[in-house]
């Protein structure tokens, strides 16, 4: 990806006890440990294959707010209210990303003043993806750019792991079990990329396992070392 990529790219991550809450760990593994190991991969992957300042993880726990500034991502309180507030709060950050980024209130008086003229293409990320690598984005994004609203399912097709909008359009975050169906019947276009890393959720212990096949970056690999033999 180059310097003058204009997407601005958002990853809610929840981080905590509540995190992944659906994943069994393997034995001697800490499920909180674990889902912020996904995130740490998952992040390095796209701020080293997005330009400084375009990432925006929306957070609001303490290991993940160290994590994302750590990584030179810019955070954003998270609003409360699940996942698809948080997809907006971070859209909406990512449109006034020209304004101090305070608060999410002030975001939010931010994009009511930003420049229609030239909008800003937002995507979303889920921040679960262990297996990511840089090139994905690089592939996904120019695909997703000839929309003004795509999405790229799940490795299942039923669940949505990337959703993106351009040309002033607004990302429309249906999030949860069988969103695919819901963000393609609110306009977004499915694009079924050839990108298992990108499609790779992980939510269950099946998904582990298909990570685990695909490679999983360094947070993950080491956490899993812990795993009781
Ligand atoms: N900021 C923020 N991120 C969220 C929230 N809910 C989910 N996420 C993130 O969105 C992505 C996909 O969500 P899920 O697969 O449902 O993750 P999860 O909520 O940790 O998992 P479960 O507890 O099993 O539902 C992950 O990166 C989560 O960390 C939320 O309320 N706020
Ligand atoms: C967030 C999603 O699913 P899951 O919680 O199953 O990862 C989704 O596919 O919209």
């Amino acid at each position: 990806m180059t310097s003058d990529q204009p997407w601005h790219l958002v990853v809610p991550v929840k981080g905590g006890n509540g995190a992944k809450s659906r994943l069994q760990p393997p034995e001697g593994v800490d499920r909180a440990a674990l889902a912020l190991a996904f995130a740490a991969d998952c992040l390095a992957a796209v701020v080293s294959g997005m330009p400084r300042g375009r990432v925006f993880v929306v957070t609001s726990h303490p290991d993940a707010v160290a994590l994302a500034a750590g990584l030179g991502a810019r955070v954003v309180a998270d609003p409360g209210g699940g996942l698809n507030a948080a997809v907006a709060a971070g859209r909406d950050a990512a449109l006034a990303s020209g304004a101090p980024l305070a608060s999410a209130s002030t975001v939010a008086i931010a994009t009511t003043h930003a420049d229609a003229s030239s909008p800003v293409p937002v995507a979303f990320l889920l921040g679960d993806l262990p297996a990511l690598r840089p090139g994905d984005l690089t592939e996904a994004l120019p695909a997703a750019a000839a929309y003004p609203l795509a999405f790229v399912p799940d490795a299942d097709g039923t669940g949505t792991v990337l959703l993106t909008a351009t040309d002033g359009r607004q990302l429309e975050p249906r999030f949860g079990e069988g969103s695919a169906a819901r963000h393609e019947a609110a306009g977004h276009t499915r694009l079924d990329l050839d990108l298992p890393r990108l499609r790779t959720d992980v939510d269950d212990s099946g998904d582990l396992e298909h990570a685990l096949a695909l490679g999983v970056g360094p947070a993950t690999a080491a956490i899993l070392a812990r795993r009781a033999h």
